[in-house]
């Protein structure tokens, strides 16, 4: 068996424009990844009738597993891939604002693009996932438009350690949009213009790359969360008051994860403890770089 990295991405920065014809919501973001932190371990099968082998442990995913898709959209482009047994040891919550399956799913497409040498269309690519061309990019920082698949790569924001937290707390990615529409509509939140939210996350951008200390980073869903848990001002109050040495700290897609930049390890390891000790929720937190 073969091990394969698979990345997790944060907003930076989020902002969310109009609905189009379609439902979906073009937005401008700020993403970065971060990891691995889980692998896959992938196995060709000798035998060409056989079934496909996709073990997903210790997380409950409900539904098609996105590396069965990954597989299925491989084989739709004729891509002569064997039957495969893939095994994968979940430790992220599923819908948790960073992209953990859509890495899942990154992951197996960038394994298949090197040893079959293959050439992915992002056009194509958006459709099975909008986060997917990111993952598959060579940077670790990228500017994005669209529905997150119009990339600008940038160079990557290097010696920033994020300490991620994870609360227990649900909130679909449809939910979060439909309840941002609606406060909307209710007159209680704003919409950016887009040229201010690229010019906004560029500017954020060269402020984290020169290590600048920002505060709090701008994301549209905010207000929504908040709206949910007393977590998240609990989160952001520890963040202002207490971690002084961090850079900026802000919530990651629409929930339920929320993240603080730091450039020392150790800070970002001793603020971890904090929230762990201080924020009354089920919640898991990690250091990564
Ligand atoms: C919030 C972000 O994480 C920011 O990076 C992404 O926009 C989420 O994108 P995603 O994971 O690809 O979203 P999906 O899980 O495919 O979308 C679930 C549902 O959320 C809504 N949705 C999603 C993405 C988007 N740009 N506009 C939307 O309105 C749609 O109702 C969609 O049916
Ligand atoms: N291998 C997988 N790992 C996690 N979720 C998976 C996987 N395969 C399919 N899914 C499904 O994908 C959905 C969540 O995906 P993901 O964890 O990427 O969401 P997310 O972190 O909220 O991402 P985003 O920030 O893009 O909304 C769930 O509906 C889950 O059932």
């Amino acid at each position: 068996m073969i091990y394969i990295p698979s990345y997790i991405k944060i907003n930076l920065t989020l902002r969310v424009f109009v609905p189009r014809d379609d439902g979906y919501h073009e937005i401008s973001t700020l993403f970065h990844k971060l990891g691995p932190i889980e692998w896959l371990g992938i196995r060709r099968l000798n035998g060409s009738n056989r079934d496909d082998i996709i073990n997903s442990h210790n997380i409950e995913i409900s539904g098609t597993n996105i590396i069965s898709r990954a597989i299925e959209f491989l084989r739709s482009k004729s891509v002569k891939l064997p039957p495969i047994e893939c095994n994968i040891w979940k430790v992220l919550p599923v819908g948790s604002g960073i992209g953990a399956g859509s890495g899942n799913g990154a992951a197996l497409l960038e394994w298949a693009s090197t040893i079959y040498d293959l050439i992915l269309d992002p056009a194509e690519l958006a459709k099975f996932g909008a986060d997917i061309p990111f993952f598959l990019s060579k940077t670790k920082t990228a500017l994005a438009t669209g529905v997150g698949e119009r990339l600008k790569l940038l160079d990557p924001l290097t010696g920033i350690y994020a300490l991620l937290a994870i609360p227990n707390i649900k909130i679909s990615t449809a939910e979060a949009y439909r309840e941002l529409d609606e406060s909307r509509k209710r007159g209680e939140a704003e919409i950016v213009p887009v040229s201010f939210a690229i010019y906004e996350a560029l500017n954020l951008y060269a402020d984290l790359e020169k290590k600048r200390r920002i505060g709090f980073l701008p994301n549209d869903f905010v207000a929504v969360l908040r709206k949910k848990s007393d977590f998240y001002d609990g989160f952001f109050d520890l963040c202002n008051s207490t971690f002084n040495n961090s850079l900026a700290w802000g919530l990651s897609g629409s929930g339920s994860s929320v993240f603080c930049l730091f450039t020392d390890k150790h800070e970002a390891i001793k603020a971890q403890e904090l929230v762990s000790s201080k924020l009354e929720c089920d919640c898991k937190t990690f250091v990564l770089e």
